[in-house]
């Protein structure tokens, strides 16, 4: 299978619970050795099952800072208080391994990669939930969310969202039903390419 792979990077942004993870998840398990995840730094807190150093890079606002400081990240961004961030170090691991390099950023990171690192390459990813409600709905039952935390990542969702509508992105992907957006996700990751599904209204109803 690796050699039909594209090995330029997989930029995949969509909105905290638009279901990122699970068809990563999906991804993996289905081609062991064709992908590796850049694995970010962060400074929130982890969450239940996540690993240490496999997950994210756990770290404090003083070694993010320090990490800036030195150059360390291709993109980083702020969310809900807490610093997330790609090393090139990271991205480099990957293709060092002859895998093609999949980033899970937020749509800051994608402004900042297409600003200044072109050079990747890169092929642009938004995956979308059928709706803002659907998302809330997501994230609620998913059950890692305050009321606040719930509330500034819709708010988030619908700027994300609204990013999209500018074409940024080389494919978008609905979240409706979790084995029609993997075949797409699939397919684009494989390098064969799928037909765009239109974006929802960001509003909620
Ligand atoms: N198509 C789908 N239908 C219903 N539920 C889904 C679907 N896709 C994902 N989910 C559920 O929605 C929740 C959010 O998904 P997931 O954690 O993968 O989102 P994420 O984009 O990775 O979020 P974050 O950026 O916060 O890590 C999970 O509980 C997941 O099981």
């Amino acid at each position: 299978m690796s050699s039909r792979v594209p090995l330029n990077p997989l930029i995949l942004c969509g909105p905290s619970g638009s279901g990122k993870s699970t068809l990563l998840g999906k991804l993996f398990k289905e081609f062991p050795n064709d992908f590796g995840f850049s694995i970010s730094h962060t400074t929130r807190q982890p969450r239940e099952g996540e690993i240490l150093g496999k997950s994210y890079h756990f770290v404090n606002r003083d070694v993010f800072q320090k990490l800036i400081q030195a150059g360390s990240f291709i993109e980083y961004a702020t969310f809900s208080n807490n610093y997330y961030g790609t090393s090139a170090k990271a991205v480099a691991e990957v293709g060092l391994q002859n895998r093609r390099c999949i980033l899970d950023i937020d749509a800051q990171g994608v402004k900042i990669i297409k600003d200044k690192h072109q050079n990747l390459q890169p092929t642009f990813v938004f995956l979308s939930p059928p709706s803002i409600d659907s998302l809330a709905r997501r994230l609620v039952k998913r059950g890692s969310e305050t009321e606040e935390s719930l509330r500034s990542r819709l708010d988030a969702a619908k700027g994300e969202m609204e990013y999209a509508q500018t074409g940024a992105f080389d494919y978008v992907i609905v979240n409706d039903d979790i084995e029609q957006a993997y075949e797409k996700l699939r397919k684009v990751a494989l390098g064969e390419g799928t037909e765009s599904d239109i974006l929802p209204d960001n509003r909620i109803a």
